[in-house]
């Protein structure tokens, strides 16, 4: 009787196993693909949600689509290696591939002072502890969230027959996210300056310095010119002015930028990056950027990298800010799309080149 009722729960307990198994993993397939969850933000609909702003452009980057290669080196000053381990910020030189573009996805749009520019490097030391970073010429984020990001992007999509956000709607997302008010004020009210090679360009977003002992810092960043800052003037007749500006810039000399850490203070949020840290927060000078090659997108050295903000070196780790999780989705979802699809030719095409060494001798 007893041997019956162990062979009756043993078969039992083997074909659960045989249904729950595949059961399981049946739920975990809906889940993963957001079918269980249809109001969860998924990298999909974030990519669907630029897309509706900027319509599909093959082979382009889904945001900031127009832009240019660069390289040139690193040269760390040590300053900031008791903050973090990570090689490139000890002394010494490191090479960089990296990207000058336009905020949006619109490949062949047309440069404009109000337009936020950004700067993205791969920073290579030879032990190969790389550092991507993708960063802005804004003061702050204008949202704080994954979620607000995406509604954003639905709300100032352009209307079917003006062209232009619709202002109804952009209307009702201030309304409903008033928090954001400050963010937007400080975005509109930022000096500009005349072009990509005398531009502040910022990480926005917080990271941790981890230390060799494990201590961590929280910290921004931001690559500050060396060259002089120059009012914005425009150029209305150059559809591409700040482009070619920069190409002639790197052609004539090098150009360089500091890059300045700024360590949290009490009270400075660190998961929100539409919110400011105050200007006496403690600076230092980390090192300085030196770019030397500019050159087209197509078959370029930037072209086959993607700035994910979570490429990062040993020492240097994100913050809780939710943002840079979904940005690091948001760009492998972008890259994926894009190599597979065959571009047309970028706006602005110059031929890879470095300066020549009659330019370099006279900067130096
Ligand atoms: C949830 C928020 C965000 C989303 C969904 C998002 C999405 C994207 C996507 C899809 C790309 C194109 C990536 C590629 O194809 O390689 C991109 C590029 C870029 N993003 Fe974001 N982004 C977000 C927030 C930010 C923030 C906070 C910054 C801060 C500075 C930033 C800076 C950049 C830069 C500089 C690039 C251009 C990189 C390059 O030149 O290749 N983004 N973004």
């Amino acid at each position: 009787m007893t041997t019956n009722t162990h062979t009756l729960s043993g078969s039992i307990l083997r074909w659960l196993g045989v249904i729950a198994l595949p059961f399981f993993l049946m739920l975990l397939f809906l889940w993963a693909g957001g079918w269980l969850t249809p109001y969860r933000l998924t990298q999909v609909a974030m990519l669907d949600a630029l897309q509706k702003g900027s319509g599909m452009h093959p082979g382009f980057r889904r945001n900031h689509a127009k832009g240019v290669c660069i390289t040139g080196w690193f040269e760390g000053n040590g300053n900031a290696s008791s903050l973090s381990m990570a090689t490139v910020l000890q002394k010494g030189r490191v090479p960089v591939v990296g990207r000058f573009a336009l905020a949006g996805g619109l490949p062949y749009q047309a440069d404009a002072p109000e337009k936020v520019r950004s700067m993205a490097l791969r920073l290579m030391p030879s032990d190969r502890q790389e550092w991507r970073m993708g960063i802005n010429d804004i003061p702050v984020f204008p949202v704080g969230t994954p979620q607000e990001f995406h509604d954003l992007q639905l709300a100032s999509r352009p209307d079917l027959t003006t062209g232009k956000p619709d202002p109804a709607r952009m209307q009702v997302f201030r309304t409903s996210h008033p928090w954001l008010q400050t963010a937007r004020a400080q975005i509109g009210r930022r000096p500009v300056s005349s072009g990509f090679a005398d531009d502040t360009y910022r990480s926005l977003d917080s990271f941790l310095f981890v230390a060799e002992d494990g201590t961590k810092t929280a910290v921004r960043w931001a690559m500050v010119p060396v060259q002089p800052v120059m009012p914005e003037i425009g150029h209305a007749n150059d559809h591409d002015y700040l482009f070619h500006k920069v190409i002639e810039d790197i052609h004539t000399h090098p150009l360089q930028w500091r890059l300045m850490v700024t360590l949290a203070g009490s009270g400075d949020a660190i998961d929100n990056p539409s919110k400011g840290w105050p200007q006496d927060d403690r600076q230092i000078n980390a090192g300085t950027l030196t770019l030397t090659g500019i050159g087209s997108e197509e078959n370029g050295p930037c072209t086959g990298i993607t700035f994910d903000p979570l490429v990062l070196p040993e020492g240097i780790m994100p913050s809780g800010d939710p943002i840079l999780q979904a940005r690091s989705a948001a760009y492998m979802r972008s890259f994926y799309l894009r190599s597979g699809e065959r571009p047309t030719a970028p706006a602005v095409s110059p031929e890879m080149t470095v300066p020549s060494a009659n330019a370099r001798d006279k900067k130096s």
